[in-house]
């Protein structure tokens, strides 16, 4: 998707970086320079900076703040900074107890940070840098020189070496840590496109990922990854390839961590930018539960969120951090984890409340038995005269879906056919089984449960409480009258639309369901006629062909509607059926 709504890279980054002094009061940026920095650092303490090119946000500045990185440099978007705008941002934050400068393993970083590095060693700074390379999808023989590519487990050095330097841990400490982080890091993305860079021309060729395949192991600047996989696997698949990827020590050719599932496992599942925050949140719980089905690993944090992306990058990323080796420096034992778990006040971190190594969860879900609170009913009904009227009611229903649908395609989001077709196969389902009923209070109420379970949308919601009502006006007139005929189901009718009509304001003439419904349970109350009760609801549903929309989503699509309201047309299947 090569559409912005700005456009120029150079604004980009500069209001980008603004962004982030605006929502943390404790940031300053050097515009010039691009460096976003923590103005109120401790001048004992060890200072950390980062940085590296544009288009990975939150990566680096969204991770400038106590606790965290001390300052952040930023290039332009996919470039290195300039090793001057790297000198500036360690002078910026410039401390007694030295800095230790973390970049990712990308030439440009290396060469850029490293003459910064080196200036400032010769003016006599106590000065350190450690470079992350976690990417296991370009493996050791490929990788050649260059090594392993920076990914998602850069974030997690910065934690743990900000940790320790808030901590009060010295320059050759904070070193020690971050290298022994990166040592134990292993990272591999997925993505299903390439991005395109703000300002650039646009970049599709003939080997851009095409609609139905996948790049493993693509790169966070769209370089090549270690395959295109086509068509694109199920997730489950392609995560149990990652994974392998990650893990398997057979694999000589990229077996970086020996990781087990005796070991202290962090886990981090990150968005590249482009995905939906449901797909993600799918993808993330798919990844920890495949890790202990696959390996046994249960990890003891996972770490989820966009923290290092790829712009609008359409994939995600896993790291697994093998975390438990503790590190005794200083005459302190440091441990990755609860460095992980220290506090921040860098708002790009996920910040959650650490539980205990091994918690599990102490509640368990609440049970809603099956109708238990159900009054069994004095009377029995006549069970397969029912089940034959319902039966033939589903089935109308269901043959009216495609029109259905093709009203709502029309007037609505073109859900509503599949909606009560859903419902009404849930329905035939229920009849048709051996939980059906000659308990007329009990068959009401498990028709109702049956809708709540199987529809959703706004048709779903409607008739959930008109049916939970009907259920609850069967039981109140089978009791009071000892008898199950069409008085009492149209007497629960008339009970349950008037609860319908405290949640909706709909009324006749408002192109909604209620235009069929309303005129079949005033008909059926009045002469107990199914029959002329279908007739009306069929009159009320012809009617809103030429019905301004009040509510719904046909408010939206104007007055040239011609065809009749979707949601009327099921209301008039359903009682044609039963009319049968
Ligand atoms: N506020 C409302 N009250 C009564 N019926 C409504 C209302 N809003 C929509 N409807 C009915 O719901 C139908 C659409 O159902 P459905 O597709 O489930 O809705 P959605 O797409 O909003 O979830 C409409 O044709 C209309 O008959
Ligand atoms: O954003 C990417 C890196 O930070 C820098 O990449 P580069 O080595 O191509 O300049």
């Amino acid at each position: 998707m090569d559409k912005h709504f700005i456009n120029n890279p150079e604004e980009l980054v500069v209001e980008s970086l603004k962004s982030l002094t605006a929502v943390n009061h404790t940031l300053s940026v050097n515009e010039h320079e691009k460096i976003v920095y923590y103005h109120d650092y401790d001048k004992k303490k060890v200072t950390i900076i980062s940085g590296g090119g544009a288009g990975h946000e939150p990566t680096h500045a969204a991770f400038v703040g106590k606790g965290m990185l001390t300052a952040a440099v930023s290039g332009s978007i996919f470039a290195s900074p300039s090793s001057k705008q790297v000198y500036t941002g360690i002078e910026q934050v410039k401390s007694d107890a030295g800095t230790l400068v973390i970049c990712k393993n990308y030439t440009g970083d290396i060469l850029h940070f490293g003459m910064a590095l080196e200036r400032q060693k010769t003016t006599g700074k106590n000065i350190e840098m450690v470079a992350v390379a976690d990417d296991v999808a370009v493996g050791r023989e490929k990788g050649g020189k260059v090594g392993r590519r920076g990914l998602a487990g850069t974030v997690i050095v910065h934690k743990v070496s900000g940790a320790a330097a808030e901590a009060g841990a010295g320059l050759q400490t904070v070193a020690a840590i971050a290298r022994h982080a990166i040592a134990n890091l292993v990272s591999i993305g997925a993505s299903l496109a390439h991005v395109h860079v703000p300002g650039r021309e646009d970049t599709d060729n003939e080997d851009s990922v095409k609609h139905n395949e996948l790049e493993l192991g693509m790169g966070i600047h769209n370089e090549p990854g270690c395959r295109r996989i086509s068509p694109i696997p199920k997730i489950d698949d392609l995560i149990c390839d990652m994974l392998k990827q990650l893990l398997d020590q057979n694999d000589k050719d990229r077996a970086y961590v020996n990781i087990q599932k005796s070991d202290e496992v962090v886990l981090l599942v990150n968005n590249l930018g482009g995905l939906s925050v449901l797909e993600f949140g799918a993808i993330a719980s798919k990844v920890k539960e495949l890790l202990e089905a696959n390996y046994g690993i249960k990890p003891v944090r996972i770490l989820a969120g966009t923290l290092i992306t790829s712009l609008n990058g359409l994939g995600f990323s896993i790291t697994l951090l093998r975390a438990t080796d503790r590190l005794n420096l200083e005459g302190k034992e440091w441990s990755l984890v609860d460095l992980l778990d220290a506090p921040t006040q860098a708002t790009g971190w996920p910040y959650t409340e650490p539980a205990p190594l091994n918690s599990v969860n102490k509640l368990s879900d609440v049970e809603i038995k099956d109708n238990t609170d159900v009054i069994k009913s004095p009377v029995a009904m006549n069970k397969e005269a029912v089940r034959n009227a319902i039966i033939n009611s589903m089935n109308t229903l269901i043959e009216q879906e495609p029109i259905i649908t093709k009203y709502d395609t029309i007037a609505g989001d073109g859900d509503c056919g599949t909606t009560l077709k859903r419902g009404a196969e849930a329905v035939l389902e229920y009849v048709k089984s051996d939980k059906f009923t000659d308990d007329p209070i009990l068959m009401a109420r498990q028709i109702a449960d049956v809708v709540e379970n199987n529809m959703d949308g706004t048709s779903g919601a409607l008739y959930a409480i008109f049916f939970h009502s009907f259920a609850k006006g069967v039981s109140e007139k089978v009791q009071e009258l000892k008898k199950v005929d069409t008085e009492v189901w149209a007497a629960a009718c008339r009970i349950a639309l008037d609860t319908l009509y405290r949640y909706t304001p709909a009324r006749v003439g408002d192109r909604t369901m209620c235009d069929a419904l309303i005129p079949f349970v005033d008909e059926y109350a009045k002469s107990h006629d199914v029959h002329k009760a279908a007739k009306a609801a069929e009159e009320g549903t012809e009617k809103t062909k030429t019905m301004k929309a009040k509510l719904g989503r046909a408010v939206y699509v104007g007055d040239e509607l011609t065809v009749p309201d979707p949601g009327a047309v099921g209301v008039a299947s359903i009682i044609k059926g039963f009319a049968k």
